[in-house]
């Protein structure tokens, strides 16, 4: 299957409300959409990046110039001879750059769908789905009260989501974490997001959260050092996850190995794709390690392509592929809506929605097309 083009479609979606992290506060998902034409289909893929350069290195920018200058034309060999893609080839030939997981992501998944569509089977039944929907959890910001955080999470709670996640940062961590557990109970699966916030020095402050039953926290510190969350992990009763550390199946093994986490947070894109999600995922299964699916605001693209992925079954925990409300008044594609707490996995061919022309023009900023 040769493909006719490539292109680079940014998009800008207002939030539903503004999403504060440690590392700063969100009112807009800027992100990028590939798409790959064929005479026959068409494959998407989203780019996770960031608007800026504050959750990981890459932002919208950089993938746009990373997939003009360098991927994209990587692929020409790959995508333009006859018969059906190797997406192993276009794995490979995406490995030669370094870096750029998120961009390299979002380029691989628009080949791979284009690639399922052709081949008429789902992106869920070629990663190995095991269940037909989802237990989704939900990433709660941080607040100005900890009664805005409660009516939030009672919000969210009668939505039907089966975890909370709250995120925490020095002087937004204690409180609110008591006042929840002390609201909702023992039995609300709840767990933390630090997003690199702290650093081993506090470590005796975050054994304070060890009384609270937290399924997790995520990332307490820095991004680069699984050394110091490995000493961390020792001095904690609460599990720690990682999330930004995690960029390849290579660093999971790292961080098993040394003992820096015992649960870990999967995204595709930043790890470079849904190959290398399920090698993270098929290595930590072997080594007994819980992922789930985590979640950076995608429109119903992403988010269709990450249930086919949490529907693997080491993900055993819920994860943050929420509705398609959680963030948007309107998707792109057809919304995902909570089904008693749970996505269903979608079935059709690739990653089984298409965008809705209108809406996506409606939200469009610029397009670029690459012809082949
Ligand atoms: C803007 S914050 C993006 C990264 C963050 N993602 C979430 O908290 C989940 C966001 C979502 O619900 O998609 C994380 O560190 O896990
Ligand atoms: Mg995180």
């Amino acid at each position: 299957m040769k493909i006719t083009g490539i292109e680079l479609r940014r998009i800008t979606m207002p939030l539903i409300a503004p999403f504060r992290t440690s590392f700063g506060t969100e009112h807009h998902r800027d992100t990028l959409l590939v798409r790959v034409a064929t005479p026959d289909t068409e494959g998407w893929g989203e780019c996770a990046a960031m608007t800026a350069p504050l959750y990981s290195p890459e932002y919208t920018e950089t993938a746009i110039d990373v997939l003009r200058r360098y991927l994209v034309p990587a692929l020409v060999p790959h995508l333009t001879r006859p018969g059906p893609f190797d997406i192993h080839a276009v794995h490979r030939a995406l490995r030669r750059y370094r870096g750029h997981q998120m961009a390299k992501s979002a380029l691989e998944t628009a080949v791979l769908d284009a690639g399922l569509r052709t081949a008429g089977q789902s992106l869920g039944s070629y990663l190995g789905a095991a269940v037909p929907a989802v237990p989704c959890g939900v990433s709660v910001g941080i607040m100005n009260s900890v009664e805005a955080l409660l009516d939030a999470v009672d919000d969210y709670v009668a939505q039907g989501y089966r975890r909370i996640k709250l995120k925490i940062e020095p002087g937004w961590d204690l409180a609110p974490i008591r006042a929840v557990r002390e609201r909702f109970g023992p039995d609300l699966l709840l767990q933390a997001d630090a997003n690199a916030a702290y650093t081993l020095v506090d470590a005796p402050h975050l054994a304070k959260l060890d009384p609270f039953g937290l399924l997790l926290i995520e990332q307490p510190l820095a991004d680069d050092d699984l050394v110091q969350h490995a000493r961390l992990a020792k001095l904690l009763r609460t599990p720690v996850c990682l999330d930004e550390s995690i960029h390849s199946a290579e660093h999971a093994a790292a961080a098993i190995t040394l003992g820096s986490c015992s649960i870990i947070n999967i995204k595709p894109g930043r790890v470079g794709g849904y190959l290398e999600a399920r090698r993270i995922h098929d290595l930590a299964s072997a080594h007994g390690v819980a992922v789930w699916c985590g979640g950076m605001l995608e429109t119903g693209i992403g988010r269709a392509a990450n249930l086919a992925l949490a529907a693997l079954p080491g993900f055993t925990l819920p994860g943050d592929t929420s509705a398609s409300s959680r963030y948007y008044t309107t998707d792109i594609t057809a919304p995902f809506v909570l089904q008693d707490g749970h996505l269903p996995v979608p079935t059709g061919p690739g990653i089984g929605v298409d965008p809705i022309p209108d809406l996506l023009d409606e939200v469009t900023v610029s397009t670029e097309w690459i012809p082949f």
